[in-house]
């Protein structure tokens, strides 16, 4: 195997639980961070700024409520989970201004660093937890004694000890319960916005979407079209996360099987691959990045016009009311934060 793996053993907690982290934000990685990094024992406040809407939230949960600016003062690990395109204000502004030697900044997620929007000076470990899954499944996972996967990924190791502390806080909050990868800012970034773009949220959104479209306007009925393209796609991806894609071609049908392997590659052809890697270039070469922020300091309209027709797009309004009749799937996802 090319890669390092670490669990539980290899890790050792005291090294958190002897620093002082503060959380800067708390979203869907904040809350899960703190609240599992407080429950394994180690001293967290929360950075928020006074109007944040998320401080009564955190507050809610006992946990101390300071600025992004006071709580990086307080505190000598600093892990950044504000929006990827806020935080090189959030750096320069509070972060920054109140390191000191032997300090830690932590990421979720190299985006920053990859693209050179935030340049920290030598003297502090700079490194990387990154679950990879959702912020509420990693608090989740955590509370039922299980974990979320992370990759680890020291930039810069100015105490000799970055890797021993990032592992330390990726076993806090349950990752290492399911294996720790050691990566590098740059391949967490880029396999990350490949992944996200290109297969877990876009190609799976706009596959889902499509097979909707195409049933309801060949005049079938909404209904079992989301049962088809949208409900079901959860158990057959259970079957694969169990046992992978063999697995579920076991335990599926031999039709659907001969459909899925003559089919499959007529809907994800060549041309589709060819997508998948000029996506991949416009990550490499820090296209996508350069979008993304000029987006957001614009103002977001693109995004929020793409938003909007996302949520009026047919297949949530047959979803909303499904899923209304089945108690069992509804987590709204303000469960925790
Ligand atoms: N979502 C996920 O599951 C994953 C995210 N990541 C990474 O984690 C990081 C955080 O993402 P995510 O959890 O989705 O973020 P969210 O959008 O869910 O939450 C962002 C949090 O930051 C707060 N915030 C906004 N502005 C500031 C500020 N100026 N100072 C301090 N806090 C601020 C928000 O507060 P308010 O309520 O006021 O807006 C909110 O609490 C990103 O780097 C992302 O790429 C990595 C893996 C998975
Ligand atoms: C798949 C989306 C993700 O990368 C994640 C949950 O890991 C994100 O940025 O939210
Ligand atoms: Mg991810
Ligand atoms: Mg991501």
């Amino acid at each position: 195997m090319s890669v390092e793996i670490f669990y539980d053993d290899d890790a050792d907690l005291s090294i958190i639980q002897g620093r002082k982290v503060a959380v800067i934000g708390y979203g869907s990685q904040g809350h899960a961070h703190a609240l599992s990094l407080r429950d394994s024992g180690v001293d967290v406040r929360i950075g928020l700024p006074e109007g944040s809407k998320s401080r009564a939230k955190a507050e809610e949960e006992g946990l101390r409520v300071l600025t992004p600016a006071e709580a990086s003062k307080e505190a000598d690990l600093i892990m950044i989970l504000a929006p990827d395109t806020k935080q090189r204000f959030i750096y320069t502004e509070d972060v920054e201004p109140n390191l000191s030697d032997g300090d830690a900044v932590f990421f979720g997620h190299g985006f920053n660093i990859r693209y050179g929007l935030i340049n920290p000076p030598a003297n502090v470990d700079i490194a990387m937890v990154a679950p990879k899954g959702p912020g509420h499944l990693v608090r989740r996972q955590f509370v039922d004694g299980k974990g979320v996967p992370c990759l680890i990924a020291v930039e810069q190791d100015a105490s000799g000890n970055a890797q021993a502390l990032a592992l330390s806080y990726a076993a806090a909050i349950g990752g290492a319960r399911a294996g720790v990868i050691k990566t590098t800012f740059k391949e967490e970034t880029e396999t990350d916005l490949f992944g996200e773009q290109a297969v877990l949220c876009g190609g799976a959104s706009a596959l889902v979407q499509t097979g909707f479209e195409v049933l309801t306007e060949a005049g079938y009925a909404p209904e079992i079209a989301y049962f088809e393209v949208l409900h079901e796609l959860k158990l057959i991806v259970d079957l694969m996360y169990e046992g992978g894609i063999a697995r579920m071609r076991y335990s599926i049908s031999d039709t659907a099987e001969y459909g899925d392997l003559t089919r499959g590659p007529r809907v994800i052809t060549p041309e589709v691959k060819e997508n998948m890697r000029k996506i991949l270039g416009e990550i490499q070469d820090g296209t996508f990045a350069r979008e993304w922020v000029a987006e957001d300091e614009a103002g977001r309209p693109n995004f929020q016009k793409l938003q909007e027709a996302g949520e009026h797009h047919p297949i949530e309004e047959t979803g909303r009311k499904l899923r209304g009749l089945m108690s069992w799937v509804d987590r709204p996802i303000t469960e925790t934060a």
